[in-house]
């Protein structure tokens, strides 16, 4: 590990250490065999066969069990706020009108060495009410406000190593260091005052990567004397092969569960990238990809029945639209959103997420006035047909246009200049964009040009193509972003870095990935 300073300094002391070297030894092994197993279950996918429920774990999905009683302070999730964990925002967003605080370590933070550090003590500080921060530029003052919202924090995905950290020569997993230093650093205060460590768990593809992490809480609360189910996590649903899992990941998880989550937009990524050999499952314009599609509102309510079957929360996910300055174009965001949220609470979901403050009220007339209680545990959706694999996989209606091409181009270029310059989530034309979206963007171009799709003009999609609108494009954004940070920001790295993963004949796996290797 590199040299600490500052406050990290003082707390990644040496126990800290320890506990996340003997953390890493004891479990990177078995992590490495479960990532094998991810890229073995793919090549039968990418050999022409489609995602199914497993039938060897039928007496799972048949079985009469439930999850762990819910802690009192997790039943009551209808509003959550998501951000990066910078201070400023940490502070915002615990002051926000929300019931929770999703603290993210992952799509939406850039993992340089001091984010993910200062994210700690950011936490840290949060878990004790004692934050504050003033902006060097505008001199404001941030400080807490009464009630804030309870803190869940998000780590990293399985695939994600932090380099900056070897344990017998080698990196460690990424989610490991964050899990690791926030419950060693939070454990004793959160549960003085009567709660639990709380965690977000993205990306995760089979019941057996949820087993993985249920023994790295169970070993955790032991190492630390905590009782069993001091640890509670909402795994993400945000992989096309968790949706056929999602009884097992429950199952794994029961003693450690609180919720599933429906992370749409790592969806739709996990969509493209699983079925990206079968022609008749190439999507649409990424603007048509709503939850209306088909098989995003079968997801979605599969989420729902299965989690309140077994007495865990479901949760909806992220609107991507962020209010505007515009008052006429405001209305109409707000207007989408609420539709957006209206379709999640009747399809039974329990809380929904933000992005922005500014949406909280109006979601608010949603998911807190339009609920009867604090959650919709009751809604158990039995009297619906049973939600197939072919609905689940339905192929999307929908065009391909030049225009949703050129947009693409121009919203994975500014994202990930904005990642490798240290931010992981941004406006760009009106939407938040972070990891997930902008992996929606890149890998739609990769699976068009690989089965040559036609665009509205009557062009068929080639490399040849792509690298045309990508020069045009990067003009049009080296305009529009302006020369000082054009250099600032690393476009042409990242002009270069977007040309490589989306030209390469094998479909890179995630962005983030090659693009970790540009940053620190
Ligand atoms: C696919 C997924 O994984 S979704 C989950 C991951 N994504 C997210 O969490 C999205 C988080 N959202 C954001 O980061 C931001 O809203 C952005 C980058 C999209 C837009 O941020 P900005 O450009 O700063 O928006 P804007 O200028 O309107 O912000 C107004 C104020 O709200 C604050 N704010 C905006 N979003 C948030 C947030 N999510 N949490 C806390 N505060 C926020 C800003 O800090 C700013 O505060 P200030 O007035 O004190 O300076
Ligand atoms: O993490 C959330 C998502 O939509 O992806
Ligand atoms: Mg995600």
């Amino acid at each position: 590990m590199p040299p600490l300073s500052g406050k990290a300094a003082s707390l990644i002391d040496t126990n800290a250490q320890q506990f996340l070297v003997q953390l890493v030894r004891k479990f990177r092994p078995q992590l490495q065999q479960v990532l094998a197993h991810r890229q073995q279950r793919q090549a039968v996918i990418d050999g022409g066969q489609l995602p199914d429920f497993d039938a060897n774990t039928a007496a799972i999905r048949e079985g009469d069990w439930r999850i762990a009683e819910l802690p009192k302070d997790l039943t009551k999730r209808r509003l959550e706020i998501t951000g990066p964990v910078d201070r400023k925002m940490v502070i915002n967003a615990l002051n926000a009108n929300v019931d929770c605080y999703m603290a993210d370590f992952e799509d939406s933070q850039s993992p340089t060495w001091d984010g993910i550090l200062q994210g700690q003590v950011n936490l840290y500080d949060a878990n004790r009410q004692d934050i504050d921060y003033r902006d060097p530029t505008s001199g404001k003052h941030y400080q807490l406000a009464d009630n804030p919202a309870l803190l869940i924090a998000r780590v990293r995905g399985l695939h994600l190593p932090e380099k900056h950290v070897m344990v017998d020569n080698e990196v460690i997993p990424g989610g490991l260091f964050d899990f690791a230093l926030y419950f060693y650093l939070n454990y004793q205060t959160r549960t003085s005052q009567g709660s639990g460590v709380y965690y977000y768990v993205p990306k995760l593809e089979h019941a057996e990567e949820a087993q993985w992490w249920a023994d790295v809480f169970s070993f955790t609360e032991d190492y630390f004397k905590q009782p069993r189910s001091t640890i509670r996590a909402t795994i993400l649903i945000e992989t096309l092969p968790a949706v056929f899992q999602m009884e097992e990941i429950l199952y794994a998880m029961r003693e450690h569960i609180a919720a599933l989550n429906c992370g749409r937009w790592d969806y739709i990524f996990s969509y493209i990238k699983t079925l990206k050999n079968h022609p008749d499952r190439v999507l649409p314009d990424r603007q048509v990809v709503t939850m209306n599609q088909p098989f995003l509102n079968a997801y979605s309510r599969l989420l729902v029945k299965t989690c309140h079957r077994r007495g865990a929360l479901a949760m909806g996910g992220m609107a991507a639209f962020i209010p505007s300055k515009d008052a006429t174009e405001n209305t109409a965001i707000l207007a989408k959103v609420k539709a957006d949220k209206e379709l999640e609470r009747s399809n039974g979901h329990d809380g929904t997420w933000i992005a922005h403050p500014g949406l909280a009220d109006t979601v608010r007339e949603v998911f807190v006035d339009g609920l009867e209680g604090v959650n919709q545990l009751a809604v158990l959706r039995e009297q619906d047909a049973p939600i197939t694999a072919a609905e689940l996989l339905a192929p999307s209606p929908g065009e391909r246009t030049e225009a949703g091409m050129r947009t693409n181009i121009r919203v994975a270029l500014q994202y990930i200049a904005a990642w490798i310059s240290g931010k992981g989530c941004v406006p760009i034309y009106g939407l938040m964009e972070d990891a997930a979206t902008a992996e929606i963007s890149r890998t739609s171009i990769w699976q068009w040009i690989k089965h040559g799709k036609t665009l509205d003009n009557g062009a068929v999609v080639t490399t040849a193509l792509f690298q045309q609108y990508l020069t045009e494009e990067a003009q049009v954004v080296r305009q529009e972003v302006g020369e000082e940070r054009w250099q600032q920001e690393h476009f042409e790295r990242a002009t270069a870095l977007l040309e490589e993963i989306t030209t390469a004949p094998e479909l890179v796996e995630f962005l983030t990935l090659p693009g970790y290797q540009l940053i620190d």
